[in-house]
C-alpha cells in the first residue's frame, strides 16, 4: 500500500492517530500563512487550511513518492472572533478571560489527498462551555505553560479539561484531529485502517 504521510508538525495529531492504531510512514509539515481572508468564516478557514496543508505536502510527494496525505487545522472562536494560537502567558490569560463562563466553538478541518491526487475533506464543529473562571484559576493555568502554542490558549487534554462544563461535538477534534472523520476519509480514499 502507498505510504501514509501526516502533513502536521503537531505531536498531538500523531498521538491521536496512534490511539486508533494508525502510524504514519512519513511526517512532513506544511508551513503556511494561517491568517484568515477577509470575511472568511471560521468554518471555511479551518477547511481551507486543512486542504491547503494536505495539497502542499502532496505536491512535494508526487510521482513515485505519492502516498495518502492527511492534514488538519483547528480554529477556535468566541462569537465571530477567531482566537489565534497563544504565544505566551499573557495571550493565554486574554483567551481564558474571554471564554470564562461562556460558550465557544471549535472548527477542525480534516483533509486527505489520495495517491491519485483526489482531495476529500470535512469540517467538524464542537461547542464547548467553560465554567466561570476565578482570577487565580486563570493566572495558575497561564503559569502552567500548557496553553502556549495551542489554538484558543488551552488544551482540553490537560488541566483545562477541568474547566469544561459542556461539550457537544468531537473531543478528538478539539485536541486536533477528529478520529472518526479522519478514519472515514482515509478509508474512502482507499487506505486500509
Ligand atoms: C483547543 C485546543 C487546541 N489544541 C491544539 C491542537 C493543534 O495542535 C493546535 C492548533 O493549531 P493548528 O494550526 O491546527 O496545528 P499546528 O500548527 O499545531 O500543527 P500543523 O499545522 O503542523 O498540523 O492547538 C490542543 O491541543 N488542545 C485543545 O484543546
Amino acid at each position: 500500500m502507498a505510504p501514509l504521510i501526516l502533513a502536521s508538525a503537531s505531536p498531538r495529531r500523531r498521538d491521536l492517530l496512534a490511539q486508533i492504531g494508525i502510524v504514519p510512514d512519513i511526517i512532513a509539515a506544511a508551513d503556511l500563512d494561517e491568517s484568515p481572508r477577509k470575511d472568511e468564516t471560521p468554518r471555511l478557514l479551518a477547511l481551507r487550511l486543512a486542504q491547503d496543508k494536505a495539497r502542499a505536502v502532496a505536491a512535494t510527494h508526487a510521482g513515485s513518492l505519492a502516498g495518502f496525505v492527511l492534514a488538519a487545522d483547528t480554529v477556535v472562536c468566541v462569537g465571530r472572533r477567531v482566537l489565534d494560537k497563544a504565544h505566551d502567558a499573557a495571550d493565554v490569560v486574554r483567551c481564558l478571560e474571554l471564554m470564562s463562563g461562556r460558550g465557544h466553538r471549535i472548527y477542525t478541518g480534516v483533509a486527505v489527498v489520495a495517491p491519485s491526487g483526489k482531495l476529500t475533506s470535512r469540517v467538524v464543529e464542537t461547542r464547548i462551555t467553560f465554567k466561570v473562571l476565578t482570577p487565580s484559576e486563570i493566572t495558575g493555568y497561564a503559569a502552567s505553560g500548557e496553553g502556549v502554542g495551542k489554538a484558543g490558549g488551552y488544551g482540553i487534554q490537560g488541566r483545562a479539561g477541568g474547566f469544561v462544563t459542556h461539550l457537544v461535538g468531537s473531543f478528538t477534534a478539539v485536541v486536533g484531529l477528529p478520529l472518526y472523520e479522519a478514519r472515514c476519509l482515509l478509508e474512502g480514499a482507499g487506505y486500509t485502517c
